[in-house]
């Protein structure tokens, strides 16, 4: 391990989710790497104008805002949700560590305990995500399902307050602030296949550090390969598609590091049609199993479902 005196300095955001994920990744640094880390509070463009989110550039703005001060050198290393990175790779970033991600399902938080089976007909559910939309009209047509935005903390409000009757969300998002206890359902794969990369961790560093940097070795002893190589297969498909973070696109790989089995969904927003594949292969070769995939999804009709996508889900940010 490289031995360094510097205190590393992790750029967070000021929401309950980027603190509990920033401040994670900083604890792990300090407390099992051995290598001191702070927390630094970083604002971006996102943070400032609470205008909707579609009309100053989607959950992007956030990424690229926190992005930019690893650039100017006020933070050292950054941490995202990984589900929400565009598939593409950004200038002068490297992706230092994806570490052991937690469970990626997606769950319903509905009132009084209810399932998705119990809730009654016509029960508001709310999500701001065209992929859990579309699964949940899948397996209830009958559903009110309504657009919601906001922090997690805020969706959950919406239940509390009677607004809705349930949300739908990560489990993961739900355990890093400390909310497990509004889960009323974990859905299963078949019911509600998650997004690309939910539930892992980005943790970001620039590129001219990645190898040589002081804390590079430190950053490296984060990463998870076994969850790299699952992230990897799953937005290699997402990649591939030609989708965005708020495609109703889902996907999910299993890995034990040798073998590798990715399923992929590609849903009609209505929930009506939907194409869904599976394929395995080697973990090494988890970017071309993407690929392959959506190449059997666009073979088995995909195109026609993506290019069915309503302007307002394609501009839809935070989607999840
Ligand atoms: N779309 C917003 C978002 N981005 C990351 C998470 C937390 C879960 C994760 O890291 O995958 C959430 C909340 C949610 O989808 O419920």
């Amino acid at each position: 391990m490289t031995a360094t005196t510097t205190t590393l300095r992790v750029g967070t955001r000021g929401s309950a989710l980027a603190l509990a994920q920033s401040g994670q990744v900083a604890d792990w640094l300090s407390s099992t790497v051995g290598v001191p880390a702070e927390l630094v509070r970083v604002r971006t463009e996102g943070d400032v104008d609470r205008g909707p989110l579609a009309t100053i550039g989607g959950t992007g703005v956030f990424v690229t805002g926190v992005r930019a001060r690893l650039l100017s050198g006020e933070v050292d290393v950054v941490v995202h949700s990984l589900k929400d990175l565009p598939t593409a790779a950004a200038d002068g970033i490297a992706l230092a560590a994806v570490p052991r991600r937690e469970d990626p399902a997606d769950v319903l938080c509905a009132r009084d305990g209810l399932t998705l089976a119990e809730l009654p007909d016509g029960a508001r559910v709310g999500t701001g995500s065209p992929r859990r939309a579309a699964q949940l009209r899948a397996a209830r047509p009958d559903l009110d399902v309504r657009a919601v935005r906001g922090n997690v903390d805020t969706r959950l409000g919406m239940v509390a307050d009677g607004t809705l009757d349930a949300v739908v969300l990560a489990a993961a998002g739900l355990a890093r602030i400390g909310r497990e206890d509004a889960v009323t359902e974990r859905f299963t794969e078949d019911v509600m296949l998650p997004a690309p990369g939910q539930g892992a961790l980005a943790v970001e560093c620039r590129l001219a550090d990645r190898h040589t940097g002081p804390y590079a070795s430190a950053l490296a002893r984060l990463d998870d390969p076994v969850s790299r190589a699952e992230v990897r297969a799953e937005r290699s498909l997402l990649g591939a598609l030609e989708a965005g973070c708020s495609a109703p696109v889902g996907a999910r790989a299993h890995s034990d590091g040798v073998r590798l089995t990715l399923t992929g969904l590609v849903i009609a927003p209505d929930g009506r049609r939907q194409v869904r594949g599976e394929i395995s292969g080697r973990a090494a070769d988890a970017a071309l199993l993407g690929r392959r995939l959506a190449q059997r999804l666009f073979d088995d009709g995909a195109a026609a479902l993506l290019g069915d996508l309503p302007l307002r889900a394609a501009a839809a940010a935070g989607g999840g």
